[in-house]
C-alpha cells in the first residue's frame, strides 16, 4: 500500500514550524525556527514578514532534506497561524510596506478608546462577535495606512493588499496567484460579518479601509492553491487560525467541547455549535473551523494575552531562569506559599476584563519572598487567568464543564497542569501528542484530500494524561480569593 503523508505549517508567535504527519497522525519529522521579536517602542510588537516566509520555506524544505520522503507522497498541506497579526504589502512587488504588527501590539489602544461609543461597541459585538480592541487587525491596518508615507493613496488606488499571516504565506508560496484566507482568520479582523459571512461595509468605512485590500474568504478545509516542491505541486487544502485549529485537533467540532491552549497567550475555546452566542461576561464569539458544504459553527473564546510569555519574561527580562522547563522543578521544590500573586498584565488585560490600560503587578511580597516564589506565582497566574475565563464561559454557555482539554508549550509543565485541575476543580486532559494545533491543520487538509474524515480524530490523537483535582476546598477558596483581590487592585476600570 502506498504511504500517504500530510504536512502542517504552524506559524506561531515565537516560532515557525513545519511538521510531517503520517497517515496514523504520527509525527515523522519536525523542523522549527525561532522568530525574532521586535519591540520598537513600549507596547509595540512587530515581526518581519520576510523572515516569517523564509523560515516557513526553509523548515518546509528541511523536512525533505532530512527524510527519505519524496514530495509526491504528500497528499496535502495545512496552514495554521498566529491570528490577528497584520501584514500590508504592495500588490505589484509583493513587498510589505511595514513590519507585521503582532496581535500583542497595543499601539492603537488610544485610537480604540477614542472611537468607542455604545452604538459602535454594540454593532461590533453583534456582527463580528468581538470587542473594539487593539488586539484585532482592523486598527492595525488603519495605523499602517495612516503612518506609512504614501500608503493611504496607494491603498485607495488598489495597490495594497492586507492579510493575516495565512494570507501572506499563501500569497508568497503561490507567487502572488492567490490572495485568500479562511473563515477563522477572517473572524479575527474586526472587519468580517460573522453572521452574514462577508466583509462588513460599515466597519470598513469606520476604519477607513478600502475593500480592495481584503482577501477572498473560504472554508477552512478547501483549496487554497498549491506549493511547488521539487517540481511537485502540493495542494494547500487546510487553513485555520491556531486556536481554532487546536479546537479542531482536540476533536472539538461538537457542541460543548472546550480546550485551552497554553502558548504565548492562553486561549480557551468552547464549541457552541451553529449558535452565535453573544457573551455577557467579556468573552468573544468567533467562527470555528469550517468545512465545505457544512453549516458554520461558532465558538466562545476567552483570550488571555500573557500566558507562556510571562515565563519568557522570567527568562529574558528578569533573568530568573535560563529555560522555561526549569520552572516545573522550581515550583515543586518550595513549600506552598499562600500570598504571592503575579498579575501579568504586560499587554493590558484581555478576557474577561478587557482593560487595555492595566499594567503588570506583584502582590504579597515580604522579606522572605525569594525568586522561586515569584517564579511559582508567575506560573500559577496562567491557571488563575484560565479560571477567570472558564467561569465566564460556563455562565455564557450555560454549562458546567467537567473536563478541560489542554495543549500548547506550557501544558508540558506538570506542576501547572495539576495546579490548574486543583484551582478549577475539574479534570485536565492533556493528549500525549501536544502538537494539537498542527494536527488540526493537518486534519483539515486531510479531510479535503480524502485521507481522513473528521471521525478519525480519536485514532489520530493518541492517549491522554489526566490530572485530577486533589486540593481541599478551603485552600482552593483562599487562593482564589487572593487572586481576585490581586486582579481587582490591578484593574484601572473597576
Ligand atoms: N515547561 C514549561 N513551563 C512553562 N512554560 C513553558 C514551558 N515550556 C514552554 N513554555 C512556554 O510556552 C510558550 C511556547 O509554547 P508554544 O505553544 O510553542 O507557543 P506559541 O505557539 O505561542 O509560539 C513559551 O511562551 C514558553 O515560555
Ligand atoms: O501564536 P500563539 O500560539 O501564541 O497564538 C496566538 C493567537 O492566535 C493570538 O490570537
Amino acid at each position: 500500500m502506498e504511504n500517504k503523508y500530510i504536512i502542517a505549517l504552524d506559524q506561531g508567535t515565537t516560532s515557525t514550524r513545519s511538521i510531517l504527519f503520517d497517515e496514523e497522525g504520527n509525527i515523522v519529522k519536525i523542523s522549527q525556527k525561532e522568530l525574532t521579536q521586535h519591540y520598537p517602542q513600549s507596547g509595540w510588537v512587530e515581526h518581519d514578514p520576510e523572515e516569517i516566509f523564509q523560515h516557513q520555506k526553509e523548515t518546509l524544505h528541511e523536512l525533505f532534506e532530512t527524510s527519505e520522503i519524496h514530495p509526491s507522497k504528500i497528499k496535502a498541506i495545512g496552514i495554521t497561524n498566529q491570528r490577528e497579526t497584520t501584514v500590508v504589502w504592495d500588490k505589484n512587488t509583493g513587498v510589505p510596506i511595514y513590519n507585521a504588527i503582532v496581535w500583542l501590539d497595543n499601539r492603537t489602544k488610544m485610537f480604540c478608546g477614542n472611537l468607542k461609543s455604545e452604538k459602535l461597541d454594540q454593532y461590533i459585538q453583534e456582527n463580528t462577535g468581538l470587542v473594539l480592541d487593539a488586539y484585532f487587525s482592523a486598527t492595525k491596518v488603519h495605523w499602517i495606512l495612516n503612518n506609512v508615507s504614501g500608503a493611504k493613496d496607494k491603498a485607495e488606488a488598489g495597490d495594497l493588499l492586507f492579510g493575516t499571516i495565512d494570507s501572506w504565506l499563501i500569497y508568497k508560496f503561490t507567487n502572488g496567484k492567490r490572495h485568500v484566507t479562511d473563515h477563522t482568520n477572517a473572524s479575527r479582523t474586526l472587519l468580517y460579518n460573522c453572521k452574514k459571512l462577508q466583509w462588513d461595509d460599515y466597519l470598513l468605512s469606520v476604519f477607513d479601509i478600502p475593500k480592495s485590500m481584503l482577501p477572498v474568504v473560504q472554508s477552512s478545509s478547501s483549496n487554497f492553491g498549491s506549493i511547488e516542491i521539487q517540481d511537485v505541486s502540493i495542494p494547500i487544502y487546510g487553513v485555520a487560525g491556531d486556536q481554532q485549529a487546536a479546537l479542531f485537533g482536540q476533536g472539538g467540532f461538537e457542541k460543548g467541547i472546550a480546550k485551552n491552549t497554553y502558548g504565548t497567550g492562553c486561549f480557551m475555546l468552547l464549541n457552541t455549535g451553529t449558535n452565535f452566542i453573544k457573551s455577557t461576561h467579556g468573552l468573544l464569539t468567533t467562527i470555528a473551523c469550517s468545512i465545505e458544504e457544512e453549516e458554520i459553527q461558532y465558538a466562545l473564546e476567552g483570550s488571555i494575552f500573557i500566558g507562556g510569555a510571562s515565563i519568557q519574561w522570567l527568562r529574558d527580562q528578569m533573568k530568573l531562569i535560563s529555560e522555561a522547563k526549569q520552572t516545573e522543578a522550581i515550583c515543586n521544590s518550595i513549600e506552598p506559599l499562600e500570598d504571592v500573586y503575579v498579575v501579568p498584565a504586560f499587554a493590558g488585560l484581555g478576557a474577561p476584563h478587557w482593560d487595555g490600560q492595566a499594567k503588570g503587578a506583584i502582590y504579597g511580597l515580604t522579606l522572605d519572598t525569594g525568586k522561586e516564589h515569584i517564579i511559582k506565582a508567575t506560573v500559577e497566574a496562567l491557571a488563575y487567568q484560565t479560571m477567570d475565563v472558564l467561569k465566564a464561559m460556563e455562565q455564557d454557555g450555560k454549562i458546567a464543564l467537567k473536563k478541560l482539554l489542554v495543549d500548547g508549550g506550557a501544558s508540558e509543565n506538570g506542576y501547572l497542569m495539576q495546579f490548574q485541575a486543583d484551582i478549577l476543580n475539574v479534570l485536565v486532559d492533556k493528549p500525549k501528542m501536544i502538537e494539537v494545533t498542527a494536527l488540526g491543520a493537518a486534519l483539515l487538509a486531510g479531510i479535503k484530500a480524502r485521507v481522513w474524515t473528521k471521525m478519525d480524530i480519536q485514532k489520530l490523537r493518541n492517549n491522554d494524561v489526566i490530572y485530577a483535582p486533589s486540593m481541599e476546598a478551603k485552600q482552593r477558596n483562599n487562593k482564589i480569593a487572593g487572586w481576585q483581590d490581586a486582579i481587582s487592585r490591578t484593574k484601572t476600570t473597576r
